[in-house]
């Protein structure tokens, strides 16, 4: 079978959308209809936009099976598609069912099989795809969502999301207090062309972030009559600038040099610039597909469906019952072969060693090593000043007061703020990522613990901010045998003082999904973790930890 052609479907929200994929002819040929809800006041009624689905989907999935029709150059007895594919989740029930009945009763009428797509899988496999790279870093922006994939063993990642609200509907929620109608996205980018800079609650948390401080600081602004052109502004700079530094921190943490970007809010010109500028920067390559792709559309829903399809990924009838919480880690990749090996080492040989937000120049000579925070070009002038200089003031002060507490740090010899530039000792062989084990892991859970009794987090414990071996500087040169394996938190700029179980079940969360990324047996390894948690630490925290990790966090807000 040289080429396949496929039927897709999408309603998972506002966006009654079908479309016809044939994959001799390319993604350029994408056949889509769609046929927007848009609400008369306020956001997305459930009931309403069900009502749309109903009323047309039947119409977009009749246009483009004529367009179907009218482009077959086969026998009139055979079927124009060979496929069904359409949207399983997540999104709002009632949309779901419409479009999976539509979808069944369709694969009947035409004697072909049912493909079930997972619809965030699909807002990022469209980039991989029109990009063609092979392992990227995935980017979802969307209304119900944001989230960062990466691919690995089979299965999506998420390495860092949301803990509130979807960026789009963080969004939506400012235009609507502000009175604009549904979607705002569009309307608050039109109106930051005027705008000036505000400060506003900036907050991530290794690669996950929150959106709900800096919306209520929004809203307040308003109420304030600040002008609604400058919160519109620092909105987009506030919000697309953690996007862009988790983005950066996923590049960082996993060593891949390649990321996509995919969802409605990836229209946006500014956050597409910010995460092109922060991409040349550090050398990854970046991909947005173009705007048709990126808002929700059933082309998107038709390419992965026919890769599913390739690869025998079908649906029974009796199987396909739609998933409003349908997470993207939970799809089996059927459609990618082998795993996918990254660059990292050839970065970790390297004398100038970057990170996510650092430069680090080492002196082997002395064992030292110099870290600067360099300007991001991606970030407003005044917000790139600002958290440079916080993080440099808070890295010094947490990584002392780790070790006082105990816990292996590299000591410290100077520190300007002002040039956000910190002297430190060199520690360490590896990063954990390169060298994991079981008894590593489960030293930095007895580690976290450690600073959690003593009133902070570290806010950024990847793989990457541990270093592990016997070298490195003069702590371990003074113990006796110089030889002892030892395991090293790095990099406390993203760390605070706390005393909220929250915080620290957090902080372990953060670690736990920093394995899941960048190791194949993440289950031992984050029983390990807690079991060396558990030596030292609050079993409480442990409990959020489990509470944390099923927070069913994919809800569409209406
Ligand atoms: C589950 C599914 O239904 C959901 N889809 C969804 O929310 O539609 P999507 O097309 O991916 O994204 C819509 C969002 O994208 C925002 N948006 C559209 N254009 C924008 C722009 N120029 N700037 C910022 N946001 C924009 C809208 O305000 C809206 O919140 C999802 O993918 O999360
Ligand atoms: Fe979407």
């Amino acid at each position: 079978m040289s080429h396949t052609r496929i039927l897709g479907i999408e309603g998972t929200a506002w966006a009654a959308s079908a479309a016809v994929y044939d994959t001799a002819a390319g993604i350029d040929a994408v056949f889509i209809e769609t046929d927007a809800y848009e609400p008369e006041s306020g956001g997305i009624h459930p009931r309403e936009a069900a009502e749309h689905m109903h009323d047309a989907i039947p119409r977009v999935v009749e246009r483009v099976l004529e367009h179907a029709r009218e482009t077959f150059d086969g026998p009139d007895s055979e079927p124009p598609v060979d496929a069904v594919a359409f949207s399983r989740g997540p999104g709002l029930g009632p949309c779901l069912r419409i479009v999976a009945t539509a979808a069944r009763a369709l694969s009947q009428a035409l004697a072909v099989p049912l493909v079930g797509v997972n619809h965030m899988v699909a807002h990022l496999e469209i980039g991989r795809h029109t990009a063609a790279f092979g392992s990227p870093i995935c980017l979802n922006a969307s209304g119900a969502n944001a989230h960062l994939l990466a691919y690995r063993n089979g299965r999506y990642r998420v390495l860092g999301e949301t803990m509130d609200t979807g960026v789009g509907n963080a969004i939506d929620k400012f235009t609507r207090h502000v009175g604009w109608s549904h979607p705002g996205g569009p309307k608050v980018e039109a109106a930051a062309d005027d705008g000036e800079y505000i400060d506003l609650p900036y907050v991530v948390k290794g690669m996950d972030f929150s959106f709900s401080g800096i919306m209520s600081a929004a809203k307040q602004r308003y109420d304030d009559e600040i002008p609604v052109e400058d919160v519109c502004f620092s909105l987009q700079e506030t919000i697309f600038a953690m996007l862009t530094e988790v983005a950066e921190r996923a590049l960082s943490v996993t060593g891949r040099d390649e990321l996509v970007l995919g969802g409605g809010v990836g229209q946006n010109a500014r956050l597409r610039a910010m995460l092109a500028s922060m991409c040349a920067q550090r050398g990854a390559d970046f991909h947005a597909p173009e705007p048709r792709f990126l808002r929700d559309n059933a082309g998107m829903i038709a390419v992965l469906g026919a890769e599913m399809y390739a690869a025998g990924d079908t649906l029974a009838i009796e199987h396909s019952r739609v998933d409003p919480n349908f997470r993207p880690d939970q799809v089996p990749v059927t459609w990618r072969e082998g795993d996918d090996r990254t660059r990292a080492d050839r970065l970790e040989a390297e004398r100038e060693i970057r990170g996510a937000e650092a430069v680090v120049d080492l002196d082997p000579a002395s064992g030292r090593a110099t870290k600067r925070r360099r300007p991001k070009r991606y970030r407003h002038p005044e917000l790139d000043e600002r958290l440079r200089r916080e993080r440099t003031t808070l890295e010094a002060r947490l990584t002392s007061l780790a070790r006082r507490e105990g816990v292996p740090t590299p000591v410290l010899s100077d520190v300007d703020p002002h040039d956000a530039r910190l002297e430190l000792e060199y520690v360490g062989e590896a990063d954990l990522r390169d060298a994991v084990s079981i008894e590593r892991v489960r030293t930095v859970g007895r580690h976290l613990a450690t600073i959690h009794e003593a009133g902070f987090v570290h806010g950024d414990p990847t793989t990457r901010n541990v270093r592990v071996g016997s070298g490195g500087g003069s702590s371990t040169r003074s113990t006796a045998s110089g030889e002892r394996d030892r395991t090293w938190l790095i990099d406390f700029g993203l760390g605070y003082h706390t005393d909220h179980v929250e915080d620290y079940a957090m902080d372990l969360h953060v670690f736990e999904q920093s394995l899941v990324g960048t190791t194949d047996d993440p289950d031992r390894l984050c029983e390990a973790v807690r079991d060396g948690y558990r030596e030292v630490g609050d079993e409480q925290v442990l409990e959020r930890l489990r509470a944390v990790e099923n927070r069913g966090r994919y809800v569409v807000d209406s």
